[in-house]
């Protein structure tokens, strides 16, 4: 038996054998965590990012799982970077079956202060790169073959105080993932979002020091009173790509613990009593679960 199959996951061994899957943003946190899973679930993956450094710690990991995972050095911000990226990704794993649009990131600002340079950064990441990235997926390889798309937004359903430009640009990538679904479905290709709440990752260590308690007390209002973890965003991207989804294309999943849903006429009480769903995986790797 292999070291991936030995790993426990709530989805079965195997389940991606033979499929070939390109996570952007994929070196850190949540692209991380779905890498891992499609690798221990038996698909070949890419990892797209700018920082080679991250990318390559992160193909070690997985090779070391018995995975089979590259890395590619792509700037989703440039329109060269995507087309030789997804060339090297299908070069590199022999095809293109699944994407997970996940690279992404903003600042907080107040509206009134977000300079251009800054809107255009981060619409040009979430909104832009996340559309050319998919385009360019269908174009090489995805319209001739089929596929599934999972395009990772955010909670901004009330809109996002203090991140305007990604409020606006995840809304954007919300539509896309409807236009596109019905405009490929002929092809064979599914597109779904998933809307995370707020999530303990990596990606959070990188904003000011001063935002953390904010972070920390927006994180009360759901249901679960928490934030959520890799795993539970991982394990609903898993599911979108997974053959069980096969009638699903063109919806956003929601993955906050109810936080999209607050209502202020019964705002969430109580120490949460929802358990957290954290996989096996560092356990396993550390050895400490058999
Ligand atoms: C209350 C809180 C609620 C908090 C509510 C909390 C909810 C959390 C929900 C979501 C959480 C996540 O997504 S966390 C996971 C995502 N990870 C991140 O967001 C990490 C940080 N973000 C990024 O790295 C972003 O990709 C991005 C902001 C675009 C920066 O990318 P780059 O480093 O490539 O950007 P640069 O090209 O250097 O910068 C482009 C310009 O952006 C602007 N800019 C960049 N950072 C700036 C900053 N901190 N303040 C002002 N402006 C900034 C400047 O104009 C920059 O130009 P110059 O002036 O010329 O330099
Ligand atoms: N954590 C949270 O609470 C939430 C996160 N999200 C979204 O989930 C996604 C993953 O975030 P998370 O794991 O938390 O944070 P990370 O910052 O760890 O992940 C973002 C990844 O995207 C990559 N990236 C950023 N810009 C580019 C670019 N221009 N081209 C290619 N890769 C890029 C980064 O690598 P590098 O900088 O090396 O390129 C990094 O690996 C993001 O889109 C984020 O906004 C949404 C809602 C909540």
């Amino acid at each position: 038996m292999s070291t991936t199959s030995s790993i426990q996951t709530i989805f079965r061994d195997h389940l991606f054998a033979g499929k070939s899957a390109l996570i952007t943003g994929g070196g850190t946190g949540i692209g991380l965590r779905c890498a891992r899973e499609l690798a221990r679930l038996g698909a070949k993956v890419v990892l797209a990012g700018r920082t080679r450094e991250k990318l390559e710690q992160a193909v070690a990991g997985i090779s070391e799982q018995g995975g089979e995972a590259h890395a590619v050095v792509c700037n989703i911000r440039e329109a060269e970077d995507i087309e030789s990226g997804i060339a090297e990704s299908i070069r590199l794993m022999g095809g293109l079956d699944l994407l997970v649009n996940n690279a992404g990131g903003q600042f907080p600002s107040p509206a009134e202060d977000i300079p251009r340079k800054g809107w255009n950064a981060v619409i040009d990441t979430n909104l832009t790169g996340t559309f050319f990235t998919t385009q360019e997926a269908f174009r090489q390889h995805m319209r001739s073959h089929g596929g599934a798309v999972v395009n990772i937004i955010a909670d901004m359903w009330q809109g996002f105080p203090m991140m305007a430009h990604t409020g606006a640009a995840r809304a954007g990538v919300d539509n896309l993932t409807k236009t596109l679904a019905n405009e490929w479905g002929r092809h064979g290709i599914r597109i779904n979002a998933v809307a995370p709440g707020i999530i303990e990752t990596s990606g959070l260590e990188r904003y000011d020091p001063m935002v953390r308690p904010f972070i920390e007390e927006a994180a009360k209002n759901n249901q679960t009173r928490r934030m959520g973890t890799e795993a539970e965003v991982a394990a609903a991207v898993t599911f979108l790509l997974s053959p069980a989804a096969s009638y699903i294309t063109g919806v956003t999943l929601r993955v906050d613990g109810g936080q999209s849903i607050f209502h202020p006429l019964c705002p969430p009480q109580g120490d949460g009593k929802m358990p957290v769903f954290e996989d096996t995986f560092d356990r396993v790797q550390d050895g400490s679960v058999p």
